[in-house]
C-alpha cells in the first residue's frame, strides 16, 4: 500500500486526482481536515509521511511544500504546478517523451502543463527525428476550457457576465514558454496565443506550420507517420489517421478523459500543415497526467484508474 498526500487536494486539479485514486486498494490517502489544510506544520507532518506527495498548489506554495520535506525524507514528489518544470534534478513528466523507465525511478517529477503537453507531443519527436527544425520559430495558437485557470478562473466563468471567450497571453511572457522551448529542444521561445472558451474543461493545441518555407520542406504525411510510430506503444496518446476532418470540437459538459489526440492536416501543394493536439486540461493536462506518473512511480501499471475513451 502507497500512502500518497495530496497537497491542495481542495483544489480543482487535487479534487479530480482524489476522484481518479477512489476505490484503488493499491494506495492510502493521507488527509488533512478543511481547517489544517493551509497549516504549514500538518502539511509537513503528512509531506514526510507521505510515500509521494502531489503538489496541486500555485507555484509558491509547491516550492514551500518541497522545503517543508526533510531531506532524509523518502517521500517523493509529483509536483502539478509550473515551479519546476525546468529545475535541476527534476524529471519532466511526459512518459511518453522523456521514458517510462526515468519517470518510474524519479523521486522530483514535475507534471507538464496543459499546453505545452499538446504542444511538445506534436512538435518534440518531430524536431527530435529531424523532421522539423529546431532553429523555427514555432507559433502556438490554443483553447482551454476555463477549469484550466484553477478556481479563481471557474468562478469567474460561472458568475453572470461572464465573457463567452477570452484571449489573453499579450505579455508574451506566458509561464509554459520555457517548458515548450526546453523540451522540444528549440533555438527560440514559441510564440504562443493562448485564449480560454466558456466550456469548463478540454483543450485544443494547434502548431501552424509554413512547411513550403522550411529548408527541407517535409510533407504532412511523413510528420504524422512519424508521430504514429513514434506513439506507437501508447496507451495514452491517439494519431489520427488521413481520414478528412472538417471540424474539432470542444463539448459542453465533456466527460473527463486521459487521453490525447494528435491530427496532422496538410493542404495539398504541401505548403501548409495544422499539427492539432486535443486533451483535457484537466486530464492529461493535469490530474491524469498526475495519476500516470503515480503509476509509473509505484511499479503499477501506467495507465490503471485512466479514462481513456475519446470524445
Ligand atoms: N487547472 C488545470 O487545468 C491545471 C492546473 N495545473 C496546476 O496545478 C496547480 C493547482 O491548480 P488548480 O487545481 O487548477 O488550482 P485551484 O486554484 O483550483 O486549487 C489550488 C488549491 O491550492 C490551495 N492552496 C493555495 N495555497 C495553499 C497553501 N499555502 N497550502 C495549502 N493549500 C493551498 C487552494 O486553497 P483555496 O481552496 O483556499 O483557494 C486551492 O484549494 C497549479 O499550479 C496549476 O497551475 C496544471 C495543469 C493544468
Ligand atoms: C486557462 C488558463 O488560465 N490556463 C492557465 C494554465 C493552466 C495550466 O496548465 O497550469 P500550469 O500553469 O500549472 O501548467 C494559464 O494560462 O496560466
Amino acid at each position: 500500500m502507497h500512502k500518497v498526500f495530496i497537497d491542495g487536494a481542495a483544489g480543482t486539479t487535487g479534487l479530480e486526482i482524489a476522484e481518479r485514486l477512489a476505490g484503488r486498494s493499491e494506495f492510502e490517502l493521507l488527509a488533512l481536515d478543511d481547517a489544517k489544510r493551509k497549516d504549514s506544520a500538518a502539511r509537513r507532518e503528512a509531506l514526510n509521511e507521505a510515500d509521494i506527495a502531489i503538489l496541486c498548489l500555485p507555484d509558491d506554495a509547491a516550492r514551500e511544500a518541497v522545503e517543508l520535506i526533510d531531506s532524509t525524507s523518502a517521500t517523493r514528489v509529483i509536483d502539478a504546478s509550473s515551479a519546476h518544470r525546468t529545475a535541476e534534478g527534476w524529471c519532466y513528466g511526459l512518459p511518453e517523451l522523456v521514458g517510462r523507465e526515468r519517470v518510474s525511478e524519479a523521486r522530483r517529477v514535475s507534471n507538464p502543463g496543459c499546453y505545452p503537453t499538446g504542444f511538445l507531443a506534436l512538435v518534440a519527436p518531430l524536431v527530435r527525428e529531424g523532421l522539423l527544425p529546431a532553429d523555427w520559430p514555432y507559433t502556438v495558437n490554443a483553447v482551454s476550457g476555463y477549469s484550466g485557470g484553477g478556481k479563481a478562473l471557474i468562478e469567474r466563468f460561472e458568475t453572470a457576465g461572464a465573457p463567452a471567450f477570452m484571449a489573453y497571453g499579450y505579455g508574451m511572457a506566458h509561464k509554459h514558454l520555457p517548458e515548450m522551448k526546453a523540451h522540444a529542444g528549440l533555438a527560440h521561445p514559441v510564440l504562443f496565443a493562448p485564449s480560454v472558451a466558456s466550456t469548463y474543461r478540454g483543450m485544443i493545441v494547434e502548431v501552424p506550420l509554413h512547411l513550403g518555407a522550411m529548408a527541407d520542406n517535409p510533407h504532412a504525411d511523413s510528420l504524422r507517420d512519424s508521430l504514429s510510430r513514434f506513439y506507437e506503444s501508447s496507451a495514452v496518446f491517439t494519431v489520427h489517421d488521413k481520414a478528412p476532418v472538417a471540424e474539432l470540437l470542444l463539448g459542453n459538459d465533456a466527460p473527463a478523459s486521459d487521453a490525447l489526440e494528435l491530427f496532422v492536416f496538410g493542404n495539398d501543394d504541401g505548403s501548409h500543415a495544422r499539427l492539432v493536439a486535443r486533451l483535457d486540461n484537466l486530464g492529461k493536462g493535469a490530474s491524469g497526467a498526475a495519476v500516470q506518473n503515480l503509476n509509473l512511480m509505484c511499479g503499477l501499471p501506467e495507465t490503471a484508474g485512466l479514462r481513456l475513451t475519446l470524445a
